[in-house]
């Protein structure tokens, strides 16, 4: 099988960007450069975490309005869904499904307001950055949706996943619109 890292479903999203990531190998390993600033991405990280999940993991889905993210799975295989629900957006309503391999380095950056998820094949460790700290988001900008929710349109080759006990209780994407009440994300 061709472990090629990129969209398998859905479209691109507006200010959301898959960069290939190059690995320079040599008979000691190899080196990659995972972030720069000269990329020019949607994103100015404040935090970076290194995320271990096993086998079958779900982790989101997420949502924030204040704060951008980065992704880069490291070793492992998984599943990255994104789903744009900002009102105005160009591409509101859209989803993105990527696969991501170790064996083909890639990045994703993404903006505040898209409904993000991850779901890991194998047990997998991934570098991510926010641009505002988890201890000034955790508190009141850390919304869900529950991964499956009919509403969300993500077609998930699985049935089953591994939540936390908080996702397991999250509302589907029509109920967080409503939370959300009105707002801007462009302004
Ligand atoms: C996110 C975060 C978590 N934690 C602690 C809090 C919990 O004891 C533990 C797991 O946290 P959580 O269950 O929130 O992890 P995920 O389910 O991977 O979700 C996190 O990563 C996805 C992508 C999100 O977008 C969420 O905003 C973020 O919460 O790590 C920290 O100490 N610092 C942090 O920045």
């Amino acid at each position: 099988m061709e472990k090629t890292s990129g969209l398998i479903s859905g479209k691109e999203i507006y200010q959301a960007e898959l960069k290939n990531v190059k690995e320079h190998k040599d008979y000691r390993g190899s080196f990659s450069e995972i972030f720069q600033d000269h990329w020019n991405t949607c994103i100015e990280p404040v935090q970076w975490s290194l995320v271990k999940s096993k086998e079958r993991v779900f982790r989101g889905m997420h949502l924030h309005k204040r704060h951008d993210e980065y992704f880069c799975l490291l070793t492992g295989h998984c599943l990255l869904a994104l789903k744009d629900i900002r009102p105005g957006s160009p591409t509101e309503g859209v989803y993105s499904l990527y696969e991501l391999f170790e064996e083909d380095l890639a990045a994703l950056s993404f903006p505040k307001g898209l409904l993000h998820g991850w779901y890991f094949h194998t047990p997998s460790i991934h570098v991510q950055a926010v641009s505002e700290a988890y201890i000034d988001y955790g508190k009141d900008d850390n919304h869900g949706v529950i991964w499956n929710a009919p509403d969300l349109g993500i077609p998930w080759p699985m049935d089953e996943v591994i939540l936390s006990e908080r996702a397991q209780d999250f509302p589907t994407e029509s109920e967080l619109k409503a939370s959300l009440g009105d707002w801007q994300p462009f302004e």
